[in-house]
């Protein structure tokens, strides 16, 4: 199942650099590996913002909700999802 998922980051001011470093780097990991697996297929910036918006592609909401919830900033992000579905007047073929 394909989904959006919009992420937007609010990392405490008062959080020291180097923790906050620590903690992108680690998340800079964890979705690297998780694009490589073809889970997380779109990662884009959502322009003059701290947001993204990902599409993942995983086998239903439990397994959505186990990927997100690892995410290292997940403790200091607001997402919102949204199901996808294949539209009608769709020209490609490669996805379902
Ligand atoms: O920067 C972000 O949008 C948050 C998050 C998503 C992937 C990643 O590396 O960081």
């Amino acid at each position: 199942m394909l989904y959006q998922v919009e992420m937007t980051v609010k990392l405490p001011t008062d959080m020291p650099a180097e923790q906050a470093a620590d903690i992108k780097a680690a998340e800079k990991s964890y979705s690297q590996d998780l694009q490589r697996q073809g889970k997380w297929r779109h990662l884009w910036r959502v322009a003059g913002s701290y947001s993204n918006v990902s599409i993942f592609d995983v086998e239903d909401n439990a397994e959505l909700q186990a990927l997100v919830s690892n995410l290292p900033l997940f403790p200091y992000m607001e997402i919102s999802v949204k199901p996808l579905c294949r539209h009608p007047s769709s020209v490609r073929d490669d996805y379902s």
